[in-house]
């Protein structure tokens, strides 16, 4: 509805790597860069080419390494310096020399700013903006304008703030973002700003930084007022508390407002798009981020599920294969039978009536022991199958287990453990070292078992963590909790163990992992069987 001249302009690879904590190599930027360019975005803000020798190297490797089939890449830089020719300011020179087709200047906008912060005149500042802008013109350059403080500055000195846009359009800038740069500003007094200046007859962009929580708001309430070129970035990154997130920003006006900013196929790979960047920016995604985080769609509340069996819109806002995501059920002490239907039906198990409220009592049960299944996902179809069954799912017999902890004479630390087990008819009786008593426990179980169940080569223990809990009110005192993550290389899967021996804790989650790991390498059958001793 707003037409095809509308703007997605992404700002991660600049404001974005603005953010604390998140360092980009090049082919970090490469490699984010592609991955905006499959969603479709139309331009890609590189970097600051001059400012450090990393953006300067991007926007060189990107000539011939980025074959960008969407978008087009976006060189930032300041205006001139002033008192200095743009012809003769060398930052300037890296912005031509970047060779980027689209170049947007940051200019002052607040008039405060203009005198402190830049130490030059109101009028010094528009023949910056004015030179810049028309050298970049006739350099065969498409410019945009990044007005800096522009909602600030138009409350301190509206006249000058409107003057800095009309000079930059003049100039021949294609757009003038209007930049919310403190993040202060709310979506009404916004909105009214921008149909404002959209009435002068610029084109007008919009900037949110998220600092009042109100970034996307913002940015929607831009959209409606007239703007119709929106800069933001993946997953809300950015300086200080981020930018407006540009996946929250693309499900709303796509799927909200009705805007065609991607195509559905595009759309439908924002979730994994969202998340191979937060692999490469090496930020752990959100798990509440809109749209695409994991828990975006994940129902724990047992009314909700009951509804969502029903029909899953009573429960969600879209479909989220929309935006390909998925729905989940969490299965914990607030679950009903209808989540532990859904999440068995996920899990390709038919748990209606009885076979559910039994397997909910025994969640509840064991999660007011300490145990936790929402985030233990393996475990809890352990004990799915053991209601089912009637029996515990078991490749092996434990008959006992030990572990040693020794100071040696050189003052090293090392665990030993032992580890007496049946399998296949067979007593085997292993031990292990390791570096701690956890790891020593799992050498000797899988020494004892990789010869008969050689798969277990390929699983490997990805993460490990332990909580004590105090369970007050019960008399029970403090218990440990251990969440094991573990990995075949093609799948993951948590496991929960419980007790207040941390080593027996960390034993019975290992238990699941390797019980859990041989079902899904194929073996169903219960092989234990003791030898009779
Ligand atoms: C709102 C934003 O987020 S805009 C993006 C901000 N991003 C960054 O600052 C990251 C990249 N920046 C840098 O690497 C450096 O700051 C550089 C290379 C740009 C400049 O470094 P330096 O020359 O050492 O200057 P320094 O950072 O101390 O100060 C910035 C200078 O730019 C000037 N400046 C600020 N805004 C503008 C502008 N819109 N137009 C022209 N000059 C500007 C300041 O007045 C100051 O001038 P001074 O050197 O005469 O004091
Ligand atoms: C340009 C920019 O990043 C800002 O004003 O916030």
């Amino acid at each position: 509805m707003y037409g095809d001249g509308f703007h997605v302009y992404d700002t991660t690879l600049r404001d974005g790597a603005q953010q604390e904590g998140l360092n980009l190599s090049v082919a970090d930027k490469l490699a984010v860069a592609r991955h905006l360019d499959e969603l479709g975005v139309g331009f890609i803000e590189g970097g600051w080419p001059g400012a450090n020798p990393k953006d300067t190297e991007f926007f060189r490797r990107a000539r011939t390494e980025l074959n960008l089939k969407n978008a087009q890449l976006a060189a930032f830089g300041a205006t001139r310096r002033p008192g200095l020719k743009a012809a003769d300011d060398p930052l300037v020179a890296a912005l031509r020399e970047s060779e980027a087709p689209v170049v947007t200047l940051v200019a002052k906008s607040h008039d405060r700013h203009v005198e402190l912060a830049l130490r030059t005149t109101l009028e010094e500042n528009l023949a910056m903006i004015r030179d810049t802008v028309s050298h970049l013109r006739a350099e065969g350059r498409r410019v945009f304008v990044d007005a800096e403080h522009f909602f600030d500055g138009f409350k301190a000195n509206r006249a000058y703030a409107m003057e800095v846009v009309l000079t930059a359009a003049e100039a021949g800038a294609d757009v003038v973002a209007l930049c919310d740069t403190n993040g202060g500003m709310l979506p009404d007094e916004l909105a009214e700003v921008v149909h404002e200046v959209v009435g002068a007859g610029a084109r007008v962009g919009i900037h949110c930084h998220d600092d009042s929580g109100c970034a996307v708001a913002n940015t929607l309430a831009a959209v409606k007022a007239g703007a119709t070129h929106i800069q933001g970035c993946a997953n809300g990154y950015g300086e200080r508390s981020g930018n407006a997130n540009l996946f929250t920003v693309i499900g709303n006006l796509q799927l909200k407002r009705g805007m065609r900013l991607v195509t559905d196929e595009q759309l439908a790979e924002m979730t994994r798009i969202a998340h191979a960047i937060s692999e490469v920016t090496n930020v752990a995604p959100s798990p509440q981020q809109p749209y695409v985080g994991v828990s975006a769609f994940a129902h724990k509340a047992g009314l909700h599920a009951s509804a969502v069996k029903v029909d899953p819109d009573l429960y969600q806002h879209i479909d989220p294969a929309q935006v390909g995501n998925d729905m989940r059920m969490l299965v914990s002490s607030m679950a009903g039978r209808a989540s532990v239907e859904l999440k068995g039906r996920e899990l390709g198990y038919d748990l209606s009536g009885e076979k559910a409220r039994k397997v909910v009592d025994k969640v509840k049960d064991l999660e007011a022991q300490g145990y936790t299944f929402e985030a233990a996902d393996a475990s809890f179809e352990l004990l799915l199958r053991e209601e089912l069954n009637g029996e515990r799912t078991r490749h092996f017999d434990v008959e006992s287990w030990r572990v040693i902890v020794e100071q040696r004479p050189d003052g090293e630390v090392i665990s030993e453990a032992t580890v007496k087990l049946h399998a296949k008819g067979e007593r085997i009786v292993c031990t292990g070292e390791g570096n701690g008593p956890v790891n020593a426990l799992d050498r000797a179980l899988r020494t004892a078992l990789e010869r008969l169940f050689p798969e277990l080569a390929r699983m490997e223990l990805t993460d490990y963590k332990v909580r004590i809990l105090e369970l007050g009110g019960r008399g029970t005192g403090a218990v440990t909790r251990v969440l094991q993550e573990t990995s075949d290389g093609e799948a993951t899967w948590s496991t929960v163990g419980v007790d207040q021996n941390v080593i027996a804790a960390s034993w019975q989650a290992m238990e699941d992992a390797v019980t859990y790991g041989l079902l899904r390498a194929g073996y169903e059958a219960d092989t234990a069987g003791r030898t009779g001793e």
